[in-house]
């Protein structure tokens, strides 16, 4: 007899799994440490006048099943109007068995809305008016959705030279509890040979308040905009390495490099990792001393397609995996930072799931300093956050370290209705400490279970980011 779909035991297929997630990990709160959601959308708290307006337009994972399942641009990206588009949603859901938006798109029906039916196009009709009928009451703007989903901290994403404008609004709302942070995500300031760095440059000079016109000032800079974060309340910094380089130089290098640029416009590709390797050793000097954790996302392969970048931009469903050697360049980089001072608190993401024994083996060799879980090797990311990648990153990091201090799931998403990737994850984690219960590979200890599940739901993260004043969940 077959089990219903998605029901209370949905991915849990023992009785210890069912107990772990019910009892414990069910109604943790959530630390959601890296996303890119708009601080100013949460500042307005947003309402969404439809679901396709919550849904569509800004979710490129939903884009990207759609043009693979033959939908026309139009009724993607285009200018089709909002109805026309969940119908086409709605079209493609049924044609996405085996991929987690199929679970997640009927998780957030259920969880937000309390439809339990099948997305499809029959469905569809009514569904849009149930949803929107929600959407547009009461308690369905950003902020509600966070404080429903219990979300005790968001962590954005945000550019060195941010004003910081809305989450400094945010602070100051008696009403709404859930810390929202800024992470450092200087991409821009490394990105050396890429058009955005000279008036990327520009603005950096604005909010210095000086010409950053050699690599000294430059460097004060960044650390100027560091320190601003930090008095935010920002703990984290994310780097995009999606190709992995780190070439030893000297601060004297790096400047005559930066000058290089300013004149000419372009450096070899030896003088850009150079560049990118002392200032992300620099960097991460600041980011021990401020006791910040950074995050490295190596090995995406964006905006593959030349014609839709030119029309949609980045971030728009056209990125991949990529791949090639990076565990000597990564542990070329970490160990530059542990020479020059020590390496900060360091979660290592790969967008290719072959790079995790190399992630996880050389974040091994950089634990230390009595912090536990100081390297993590972090979550399955972007392509990776399904079933399959979610258990084979655990696996790994359970045969390579230590599973009980891994700092836990992320959403990563542009979506207010993401959350539910964090139940999904802990439903997860709750089936594979159970499986191994059930076959006698780890003792049915209840307490150290529970202990367990609840440190990687949420503990973890609490004691390893140390954001400053974390509101515990009423
Ligand atoms: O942070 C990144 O660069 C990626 O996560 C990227 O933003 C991507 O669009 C994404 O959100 C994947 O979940």
């Amino acid at each position: 007899m077959a089990r219903k779909f998605l029901d209370e035991n949905f991915l849990l297929n023992s009785e210890t799994a069912i107990r772990l997630y019910h009892e414990t990990a069910k109604d943790m709160p959530i630390i959601d440490y890296h996303c890119h959601l708009s601080p100013q959308e949460i500042r307005d708290n947003k309402t969404f006048k439809n679901i396709t307006e919550a849904w569509l337009y800004g979710d490129h994972y939903k884009w990207r099943v759609m043009r693979a399942n033959g939908v026309d641009e139009r009724y993607i990206t285009g200018d089709a109007d909002d109805y026309d588009k969940f119908l086409a949603w709605a079209r493609t859901v049924p044609q996405l068995i085996g991929n987690p938006l199929h679970h997640w798109t009927h998780l957030e029906l259920q969880r937000f809305f309390g439809v339990y039916e099948l997305l499809n196009e029959q469905t569809a009709p009514a569904i849009w008016e149930k949803v929107n009928k929600q959407l547009q009451g009461e308690g369905f703007g950003a902020r509600d959705l966070i404080t429903r989903s219990k979300v005790t901290v968001v962590c954005t994403t945000d550019d060195p030279v941010d004003s910081l404008e809305h989450h400094t609004a945010i602070r100051e709302l008696s009403d709404f509890h859930t810390l929202v942070l800024p992470s450092f995500r200087p991409d821009k300031a490394l990105e050396i040979n890429r058009d955005t760095f000279r008036p990327w440059l520009d603005q950096l000079s604005k909010v210095h308040g000086r010409e950053v016109n050699s690599y000294d000032e430059f460097l004060q800079a960044l650390e100027q905009r560091v320190r601003f974060f930090h008095d935010a309340g920002g703990r984290v910094s994310d780097h995009a390495l999606d190709v992995l380089v780190y070439a030893d130089t000297t601060r004297e290098e790096a400047s005559r490099i930066f000058a290089k640029a300013l004149q000419e416009g372009r450096v070899t590709a030896e003088e850009e990792a150079k560049h990118k390797s002392y200032t992300l050793v620099f960097l991460a000097g600041l980011y021990r001393e401020l006791d910040w954790a950074m995050q490295l996302h190596i090995h995406a392969l964006r905006n593959n397609n030349t014609p839709m970048f030119r029309r949609l931009g980045p971030d728009t469903g056209y990125d991949a995996v990529n791949d090639g050697a990076i565990a000597v360049p990564l542990r070329g980089l970490l160990d530059g930072m542990e020479t020059a001072g020590g390496l900060p608190k360091t979660i290592l993401y790969s967008l290719n799931p072959n790079d995790y024994q190399v992630l996880a083996s050389v974040a091994g060799s950089f634990q230390g300093g009595g912090i536990a879980g100081k390297i993590q090797f972090g979550t399955a990311w972007w392509f990776n956050d399904h079933r399959d990648g979610m258990l084979e990153q655990m696996r790994i990091l359970a045969n390579y370290g230590v599973l009980a201090r891994f700092v836990g799931m992320l959403t990563d998403s542009r979506s207010f209705l993401s959350y539910t990737r964090h139940e999904y994850f802990r439903r997860l984690l709750c089936d594979l400490l159970g499986s191994w219960v059930e076959r006698g590979e780890a003792p049915d200890d209840d307490e150290l279970l529970r202990e367990m599940v609840a440190n990687i739901c949420y503990h973890n993260a609490e004691q390893y980011f140390g954001f400053p004043a974390v509101v515990p969940v009423s």
